[in-house]
């Protein structure tokens, strides 16, 4: 493996995201107990659902008993939270009983600890907050039957004490509109197709209403069976990549904080003992690469019988090609309700047409949200694109790299990520830049785990401020400060430049994205001139030229343009075991104009990443 600049700094703990230290021995505290206060009497505590050998066992020996057991009584704190469990100050009182058993048990962390650092790292001078202005002109487009009205605040949302809480710790002060719309549709029950631009908040959206869900029900009817050491999580959420699974857990352990809802990740690439031991101290919501899930079901060390909220980020990803088979398998296959009896929501900035066709089959009743144009980039991005010969591309980096230093805050480099074709082009366009004194590090799918995050972790801190990552990092990846992005090679899928262009320009701030493109990028030229003209970017006469040669291709997005619509609003009538489409509406005169018309070229195949 090519030496990274980021070696020569000190490589992270082993404490880091990838691997996770091994704390003290632990034990099972059942969510209603893990907020209490060492104070509290334990004696007063609900019967739990299991039975009495297991709870005594577990009391008397410290042995866990059958993770995922829940507790009889709701797991809301809707009586408020004290100040006791406030603040920011080192975590709660969860997992803090002090009546021998779990003595000496770890504390919840506080999640938003690793934020607080890098705020630190970066200065004051940002602004936490979110540009809503960016957002007023959005449109918007809802169908499905009896879809429930947005809404405009938080307050107007009963999702907890607890959880409005921790939304006020994340300095989230209005929802975003994809949250405006997908969390009363969600808290409704219903199942959700949505798809808002990049960096709009989606995991949020679908986060809140679980954690709600979660903290609101009473789990009495839901005995589960005496499985030693099997987790019965009641809320999964897959996605296509570790690091994205990593960083969901990450919000939505920020979100559940102090509410008693149990978050845990599983993923490939990390010593799966570990994630064993976490899913045996119990879990409500299991955040999952779908490898490591399969690998959990096939080892019976999770069960999926308890499901009740399924969701999938980037779902048009996790439905193409390369993941399909195993979401099938995971969905369809083993032990999880189907739908009807889930709650299934599927999030995703880019939705072609035939995976919203294929989804249907995961859905009940559902409804269609659309918060943009299906497929859109922002307006808040930037976009370049410049001509730029193979051989050139190299030095036509080390320019922008250069005028961007000179430009910088104190000849500071802004975080640039720098997206490349192969995994070999990757290591060696790093070890270039480092040679060249950019500091540069890199991820993609043959480093280690460990290499992976630490390569992120080193680019979000800014130690090296540029990354160059394969597709890898394409997707959902929420890094501040991320003020450029390069497409270094140019994907064959415009979805696929979509979401990379996406990882700046996020919560309203501005960004800029630059590509390169020549003749080998022939098939995208008009794709990426019509997505560049929807999102008000001035496109340059040759790539219009390139765009008008080009023939009809895969990258043709089909139906409305640019596929910019609920797939049943264009069909003629109701397939079999489709739900019937309940009509639409539409928000600021958005009108899904004809674009191209005709069919969808097929799906890039790809394999699946983890
Ligand atoms: N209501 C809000 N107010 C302020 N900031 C918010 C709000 N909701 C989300 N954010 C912030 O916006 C950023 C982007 O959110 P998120 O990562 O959920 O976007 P996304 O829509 O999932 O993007 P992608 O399509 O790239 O996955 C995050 O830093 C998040 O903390």
């Amino acid at each position: 493996m090519l030496t990274s600049c980021s070696d020569s700094t000190e490589k992270a703990p082993a404490g880091g995201i990838g691997v996770p230290t091994r704390g003290p021995r632990t034990s099972y505290v059942p969510p209603h107990l893990r907020n209490r206060s060492p104070s509290v009497d334990t004696t007063s505590a609900p019967v739990l659902h299991y039975d009495a050998a297991v709870g005594s066992g577990h009391q008397g020996h410290g042995g866990p008993p059958p993770a995922g057991i829940r507790s009889v009584g709701p797991r809301n704190d809707r009586g408020g939270v004290s100040s006791s469990r406030g603040g920011n100050g080192g975590g709660g009182a969860w997992n803090n009983r002090n009546n021998g058993w779990d003595h000496g048990r770890a504390r919840e962390s506080n999640p938003f600890q690793d934020e607080l650092d890098t705020e630190q790292a970066f200065g004051a001078q940002e602004n936490t907050g979110i540009n809503f202005d960016a957002y007023d002109d959005i449109p918007v487009e809802t169908s499905g039957k009896d879809v429930p009205p947005p809404v405009n605040t938080f307050a107007e949302i009963d999702l907890g004490e607890a959880l409005n809480l921790n939304i006020r710790r994340c300095k989230y002060v209005k929802p975003t509109p994809v949250q405006r719309y997908a969390i009363p549709i969600a808290l409704a029950g219903r199942d959700l197709m949505a798809c808002a631009q990049t960096g709009s908040g989606k995991t949020a959206a679908f986060c809140f209403p679980i954690i709600s869900g979660i903290m609101k029900s009473s789990q009495s009817a839901l005995r589960p069976p005496r499985m030693p050491r099997m987790a019965f999580p009641l809320a999964l959420i897959l996605s296509p990549t570790r690091e994205l699974s990593l960083q969901i857990h990450e919000e939505a352990r920020k979100f559940a904080y102090q509410t008693g809802v149990r978050v845990v990740v599983a993923y490939g690439g990390a010593p799966i003992n570990l994630q064993l031991r976490e899913l045996e101290r119990g879990v409500d919501i299991l955040v999952a690469t779908p490898g490591r899930l399969v690998d959990l079901l096939e080892r019976a060390r999770v069960s999926l019988q308890l499901i009740r909220y399924l969701a999938l980020d980037e779902a048009d990803r996790m439905l193409d090609m390369g993941f399909e088979p195993q979401i099938r398998r995971i969905v369809q296959q083993m032990d999880m309700p189907p739908p009807g009896l889930r709650q299934t929501m599927l999030f995703s900035a880019t939705f072609p047409k035939e995976i919203q066709r294929l989804a249907a089959d995961f859905l009940s009743s559902y409804v269609f949200l659309a918060v943009g144009r299906v497929g859109s980039s922002t307006d808040l991005i930037v976009q370049r694109v410049e001509y730029v010969l193979e051989t050139d591309k190299r030095s036509h980096l080390m320019d922008l790299l250069h005028a961007q230093r000179a430009n910088g805050d104190q000849g500071k480099q802004a975080l640039t990520l720098v997206f490349v074709e192969t995994k070999k082009g990757a290591d060696s366009l790093e070890h270039w830049l480092c040679m060249n004194h950019f500091p540069a590090s890199a991820i993609h799918g043959d480093r280690s785990q460990q290499d992976r995050e630490y390569a992120l972790r080193s680019f979000k801190t800014g130690k090296t401020p540029i990354l160059v990552a394969t597709d890898v990092a394409a997707r959902g990846l929420d890094i501040p400060h991320v003020a450029h992005v390069v497409n270094f090679d140019l994907p064959n899928d415009i979805d696929d430049y979509v979401h990379r262009i996406g990882r700046t320009g996020r919560a309203g701030k501005t960004g800029l994205a630059t590509a390169f493109f020549n003749e080998n990028n022939s098939s995208l030229a008009r794709p990426l001139a019509d997505l560049m003209q929807e999102a008000h970017q001035e496109v340059p006469a040759w790539l219009s030229r390139f765009a008008a040669r080009s023939t009809f291709g895969r990258n043709r997005r089909g139906g409305g343009r640019f596929g910019s619509r609920d797939f049943r609003r264009d069909t003629p009538f109701n397939r079999g075991g489709m739900d019937s489409y309940g009509g639409g509406h539409i928000n600021n005169g958005y009108v899904a104009s004809g674009g191209y018309g005709g069919g969808f070229g097929p799906t890039t195949v790809t394999s699946a990443w983890d």
